[in-house]
């Protein structure tokens, strides 16, 4: 049984997120996704939606066996209890994998990293991005 970790913030759903799981679910037998914590959200505009809210959709999609909020101070806490054999990032995750595979290392934990690919629109109009989808609202109901 291979596990698979994907990470995330998961705001406002959207093909994009889609295609990251199933890309991610390709790599194992079990999809666990990671739903980052608003608080720890400090890179960009915190979340919309709640950190139950956001791990309950994600829960919901086909290609995730389960659906955990990360943790509040030490992300490698999920990791260690979830103990998978690869972490997949997403394409655009300015994560330093290096950084990450020292902190595996030194905790004994034995996981690959791999690379998710990308989604391209599929049709004009396509927002494959929550930071657009919001824009998108503001523009048209703000
Ligand atoms: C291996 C790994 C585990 C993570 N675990 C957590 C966690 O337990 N709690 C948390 O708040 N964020 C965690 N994160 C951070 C977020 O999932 C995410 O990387 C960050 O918010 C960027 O998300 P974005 O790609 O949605 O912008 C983890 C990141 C990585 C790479
Ligand atoms: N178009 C896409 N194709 C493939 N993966 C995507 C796409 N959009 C988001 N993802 C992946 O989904 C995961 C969660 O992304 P995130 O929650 O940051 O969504 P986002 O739409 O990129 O957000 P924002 O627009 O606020 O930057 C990340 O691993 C990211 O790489």
């Amino acid at each position: 049984m291979t596990r698979v970790v994907a990470q995330g913030t998961f705001d406002l759903l959207h093909p994009g997120h889609v295609h990251y799981l199933e890309d991610a679910a390709t790599y194992g037998d079990e999809l666990h996704a990671i739903v980052a914590r608003g608080a720890n959200v400090t890179h960009k505009a915190k979340p919309i939606l709640s950190d139950r809210q956001r791990r309950d959709m994600v829960a919901a999609l086909a290609a995730v066996d389960e659906a955990h909020l990360g943790h509040t101070e030490d992300i490698f806490v999920p990791i260690e209890a979830i103990d998978p054999d690869v972490i997949v990032l997403g394409y655009d995750q300015h994560h330093d994998e290096d950084a990450i595979a020292a902190a595996l290392a030194n905790r004994g934990i034995d996981c690959r990293l791999e690379r998710a690919s990308g989604r391209e629109p599929r049709h004009d109009d396509e927002l494959l991005s929550t930071g657009d989808i919001i824009d998108r609202v503001l523009e048209r109901r703000g």
